[in-house]
């Protein structure tokens, strides 16, 4: 474990360099990592397994969009794919990646193939630091632990085929074998992670609802459609509004925050970008900084785990999720989002000619 100071704090690291993949193949070797659910992380983590040599099989429901999707990717009814019970059954690991709702539903099945000496996986601290809403109690002498790739399980495939990989935060809740640990870090580096940061089941969930619901999804939607609204009530057309709120932001600005900070992006841009950004941005965190308290607070005490249990248990969820979606897509400010890049790929294809 290699101990890096972020920013004048000393963390722990699981590094490439020092758990080598080769390791963590003769590690799990004798292991059968049975991945519960193939929705979005499934996938991602099962195809990078696979194609890292690790002993993989998939147990989703049958006649479901997620079961085609499964054998579409090249697994094979009855010797890799399964109905969720017997992949229980057979795996020695099991990968629970159903979503958060699903594993509440399928804990009783789960439960009854959680034999001694097999281990628990998630990639959520959800179930089991709300088991008081979720009842994920797992038996006593099982390994239970955490790998949760930080991003979609979109990018952790993509960013494993172009040669890279994507971070993750990995955990032990429970080490009934005293092998834990080392199951989890081996896990980590199979399914394709970058670095592997150290946390504990609670400060896992606890910031990632945190994150998804603030700054990286809800108020980014939110401070998006908040500007686009202005510029437009203030006569500005879709495409000038939309280009100054979403397509410099993802095409420009946010890459170069990626590539070497805050500070070096604002240097990319003009003195007269950067003064008013730097005048600007403590009135919008002074903005934020109560409703993110509220958000935390309501992370911590339970209230968006049981909102999400609440909705996501609702039979015709689905569908009421689809209908708030496409109410986003179909808005002036998403329909000319598409439109922008159509424009991109166009230019792509002209290119591409020329
Ligand atoms: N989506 C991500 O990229 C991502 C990233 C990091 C961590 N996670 C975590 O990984 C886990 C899986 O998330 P996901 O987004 O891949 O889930 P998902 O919403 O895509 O669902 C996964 C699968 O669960 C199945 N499922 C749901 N309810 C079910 C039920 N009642 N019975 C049987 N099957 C059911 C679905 O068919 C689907 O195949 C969650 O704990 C999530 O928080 C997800
Ligand atoms: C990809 C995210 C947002 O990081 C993950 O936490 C999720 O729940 O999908
Ligand atoms: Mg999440
Ligand atoms: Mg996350």
């Amino acid at each position: 474990m290699a101990t890096i100071n972020f920013g004048g704090v000393d963390e722990t690291v699981i590094t490439r360099d020092e758990y080598p993949l080769f390791k963590a193949q003769a590690y799990l070797k004798d292991e059968v990592i049975a991945v519960i659910g193939y929705g979005v992380q499934g996938p991602g983590q099962a195809l990078n397994l696979r194609d890292n040599g690790f002993n993989v099989i998939i147990g989703q429901r049958q006649d479901s969009p997620s079961w085609e999707k499964a054998l579409q990717d090249g697994w094979v009814e009855g010797e890799t794919l399964f109905s969720i019970e017997e992949a229980a059954e057979r795996g020695t690991i099991i990968a629970n990646l159903l979503s958060d709702a699903g594993q509440i539903a399928l804990w009783p099945t789960l439960k009854k193939h959680l034999t001694p000496g097999k281990t628990l996986y998630f990639s959520h601290g959800f179930g089991i630091t709300f088991n008081d809403q979720t009842n994920i109690i797992p038996p006593a002498d099982v390994d239970v632990i955490l790998v949760a790739p930080k991003g979609s399980g979109t990018s952790l495939r993509r960013l494993y085929l172009q040669g890279g990989g994507l971070n993750s935060s990995y955990a032990v809740f429970q080490d009934a074998t005293g092998e834990a640990l080392e199951k989890a870090i081996a896990l980590g580096i199979g399914v394709g992670s970058g670095y592997l940061f150290e946390t504990d089941f609670k400060r896992e969930v606890y910031s990632d609802l945190t994150g998804e619901r603030g700054v990286l999804m809800g108020a980014l939607a939110g401070i998006i459609e908040a500007q686009y609204q202005v510029l437009r009530q203030r006569g500005h057309s879709p495409s000038e509004a939309f280009n100054e709120t979403v397509e410099e932001l993802t095409q420009s600005l946010v890459p170069l925050v990626g590539e070497n900070g805050m500070d070096w992006m604002f240097s990319n841009c003009s003195v007269t970008a950067q003064r008013g950004a730097l005048d600007w941005k403590g009135r919008f965190r002074e903005a934020t900084l109560p409703v993110l308290n509220e958000l935390y607070d309501s992370v911590a005490s339970g209230q968006e785990a049981a909102r999400t249990i609440q909705r996501g248990s609702t039979p015709n969820y689905r569908q009421e999720l689809e209908v708030e979606l496409k109410e986003v897509r179909d808005s002036e400010l998403w329909q000319t989002g598409a439109t922008v890049r159509q424009l991109r790929s166009l230019k792509k294809t002209a290119e591409a000619d020329a």
